[in-house]
């Protein structure tokens, strides 16, 4: 972790003034020491291999370049997983970890083309595939023989996937599946990988059989030859070109004429078409839906890792630049002196950790409902769907707001490229819109919402996550007065979500007296999404107290109090942000507020010389980072200096542009 230049003295000053112990944060934040002994040991095998440094900053490659640097570095990579698993080590995390994670994006900086591959090529075998199917593809495709996408999106429907337009209609006689793009719009759209990349993909189309359409499949269908790696007869590929971020990635488009598939290739877990063409409805259409669940549970961990990047940069540089004097005449302080400074970062360190909390929390979950799946149990889907789904929307969105006030709190050095907030931001905001749009997520749970309010008034039993809709029947809460507090903030969001679903579902009904229900759902959209984001700061709130409460039993005093002031800084600052629903809802005064306010500084200065500790904790080596504002040893000036010199144009004194356009443009008269 530290590096071997000299620390500069602002940045030492302030760690000595931590006092908790860092090594025991980092401890607890990755669940063991043992963890972090195999996340330290995964950082150097593979951030010290020189294959996989990048002489040049890839920001100055071309697009081409940026992209067959990945593709190398891809291959190389999993190369070395293999030789760790051949010595015996890790399993699927390890995939998890590169692909995604903090480490993944170090190699990649933007992200991987055959990330799809494990996370949705893989699990969609896994989840739709027969016995039989997933011992003919499982084994290959682990072993990358064959590469994959997950082929579902197309230029005119992404969202509403009922309305795809690709076909897959069944031939008794040849005992196949002919796949067609009827329209430019069917053509499939944004798959990771798909463009020069993958051989295989799922593709979901409209299954026809016998004249009847079933609704949306998942098929295994090859795209390309595994020799030549040309397209194969009937099938027009390419790339769809460049993006926000994410440029590596090689997301493509994809379209079909007439190509044939042998029946075994529908993905049958769950609906079947037999040999005569007969089709066998799945026990519930939704569970054509579940790799898309798996990937949302992910993205929640994905967030608390970028988020941590973000802040550990915005942090560090925040404690060794300086700038404004706050009194007169006295020297110009760090910037992190500023209170605006410390508000900008403080809060998002909190949501790192209450993402992290959850992130886990939701992952336990996502095991446990999938575990009782396959025994043929869906009770829990509808509530494991809800609840993911929000989830997604929130941390999403928060995340993709506090990087880009991470950057913006470190000025214009910030808007650097090799400031590192790009990168992480092009990783986040697009998991606001992939694996479902936010605004369409909220409106799922939402849905469900609604449906447990209707359940909660018949005095029907709600599952855990929504139980709180009980206790406000009976009247439990209701009258309490407003506490300032994470538990008495808990029981102001649980009561202002719980009326909001309330009020949302009596102005639904009232609209249902003259609009179809759909239209009525639609006309209360506003609300309905206010519903869905309270309920999810809720329960975001509760799982965060619960674990914390429980996994501090055992740490020091010292963390144990930092943890705390985390928490109930994230808390006061929430109530603070959502001040409309709460006054309107959750018998919150005015001079709550007030309380709210005073707390809320009060405990930006009870943070200001411990939170250095957390962000060194996170453990992020500079590698990891890729920030010349975040390095551990803070020298941002020296690294910045460094970085212009990589600039290719720095490379000569004199442009050739000189003489060709400015030179005889300069020396004219006109
Ligand atoms: C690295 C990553 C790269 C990125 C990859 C991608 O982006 S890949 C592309 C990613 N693309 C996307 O993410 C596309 C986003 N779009 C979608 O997921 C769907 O079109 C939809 C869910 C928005 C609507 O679907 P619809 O019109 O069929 O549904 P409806 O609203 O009429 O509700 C019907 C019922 O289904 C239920 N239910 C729904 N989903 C699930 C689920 N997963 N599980 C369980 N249940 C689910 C729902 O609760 C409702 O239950 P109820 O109330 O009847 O008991
Ligand atoms: C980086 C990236 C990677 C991706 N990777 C893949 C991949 O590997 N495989 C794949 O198949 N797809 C992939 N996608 C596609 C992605 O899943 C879709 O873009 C996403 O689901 C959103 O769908 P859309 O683009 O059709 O948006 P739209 O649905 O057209 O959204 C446009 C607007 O319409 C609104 N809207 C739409 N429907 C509703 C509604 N019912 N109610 C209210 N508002 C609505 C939305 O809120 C949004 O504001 C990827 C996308 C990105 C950006």
């Amino acid at each position: 972790m530290t590096s071997a230049t000299k620390v500069n003295p602002d940045l030492s000053d302030e760690r000595k003034k931590v006092e908790f112990d860092v090594e025991e944060f980092t401890n607890w934040y990755y669940k063991g020491a043992e963890n972090v002994a195999e996340k330290r040991f995964l950082e150097n095998f593979f951030l010290s291999d020189p294959e996989l440094e990048d002489k040049v900053p890839t920001s100055y490659l071309s697009h081409k370049e940026k992209y067959e640097n990945a593709v190398r570095k891809a291959v190389l990579v999993v190369n070395k997983i293999k030789e760790l698993q051949a010595d015996g080590r890790g399993g699927v995390d390890i995939y998890m970890a590169l692909l995604g994670g903090t480490l993944g994006t170090a190699i990649f900086r933007e992200a991987n083309p055959i990330t799809v591959h494990f996370v949705m090529f893989l699990p969609a075998i896994m989840n739709h595939g027969t016995s039989d199917q997933q011992a003919e593809w499982i084994s290959r495709a682990w072993n990358c023989n064959i590469i994959g996408t997950y082929a579902q999106t197309e230029l005119g429907h992404g969202t509403y996937i009922r309305g795809l337009e690709t076909t897959a209609t069944y031939d008794p006689k040849s005992k196949e599946f002919i796949l067609n793009s009827p329209n430019l719009t069917s053509y499939k759209w944004w798959p990771g990988g798909l463009g020069h990349t993958t051989n295989y993909a799922i593709v979901i189309a409209q299954l026809h059989s016998l004249g009847k359409c079933h609704g949306i499949q998942p098929f295994i269908v090859q795209l390309r030859d595994e020799e030549t790696h040309m397209p194969l007869k009937g099938i027009k590929i390419g790339e769809i070109g460049n993006k926000v971020g994410m440029n590596t990635v090689n997301n493509g488009f994809l379209a079909f004429d007439n190509v044939r598939i042998p029946l075994k290739n529908m993905l049958m877990k769950n609906a079947k078409v037999l040999e005569d063409g007969q089709f066998i409805k799945p026990k519930s259409s939704v569970l054509t839906y579940g790799t898309m669940m798996f990937v949302r549970v992910v993205i929640l961990k994905d967030m608390a890792s970028y988020l941590s990047k973000a802040v550990t940069i915005a942090l560090r540089y925040s404690m060794v630049r300086r700038q404004s004097p706050i009194e007169p005449n006295k020297p110009e302080p760090k910037i992190i002196e500023h209170v605006t400074q410390q508000y900008k970062i403080f809060p998002a360190i909190a949501k790192v950790i209450v993402f992290k909390i959850t992130a886990e929390f939701l992952w336990d979950m996502y095991n446990q409902v999938t575990h009782d799946l396959d025994k043929g149990d869906l009770e829990r889907l509808p509530e494991l769907h809800a609840i993911s789904c929000c989830l997604k929307a929130v941390c999403t969105n928060e995340a993709a707001q506090a990087v880009e006030i991470c950057r913006l709190s470190t000025g214009g050095h910030g808007y650097l490229n090799s400031a590192g907030f790009q990168d992480i931001y092009g990783m986040v905001t697009a998991a606001q819109t992939y694996e479902g749009e936010n605004t369409v997520m909220f409106l799922q749970t939402a849905r469900y919402l609604i449906k447990c309010w209707e359940k909660a008034m018949n005095g029907e039993k709600l599952t855990p996550t929504v139980s709180y809709l009980e206790n406000f029947i009976k009247g439990r809460n209701s009258r309490q007065s407003f506490q300032n507090s994470p538990s008495g903030i808990l029981k102001a969001f649980q009561l202002a979500a719980a009326k909001k679903i309330a009020e949302s579902n009596k102005h639904l009904e009232e609209r249902k007296k003259y609009l179809s229900p759909e239209e009525a759902t639609n006309q209360t959209g506003l609300e309905l999404i206010n519903a869905s984001e309270l309920h999810c700061q809720a329960f975001l709130l509760q799982a965060t107290i619960e674990v914390l409460e429980d996994s501090t039993k055992q740490t020091s005093l010292q963390l144990r109090s930092v943890l705390k002031d985390l928490l109930e800084l994230y808390s006061v600052d929430l109530a603070l942000r959502y001040t409309g629903s709460l006054l309107e809802f959750a018998n919150m005064t005015s001079s709550d507020i007030e309380f709210l306010q005073r707390s809320l500084e009060a405990l930006l200065k009870k943070l200001r010389y411990n939170i250095l500790g957390i962000v060194d904790g996170f453990d992020h080596p500079d590698q990891i980072l890729g920030s010349v504002l975040g390095t551990y040893d803070g020298n941002v000036y020296e690294n910045l200096i460094n970085a212009a010199m990589k600039s290719p144009l720095n490379q000569e004194d004199v442009n050739k542009s000189f003489h060709l356009y400015l030179k005889p443009f300069m020396k004219s008269n006109l």
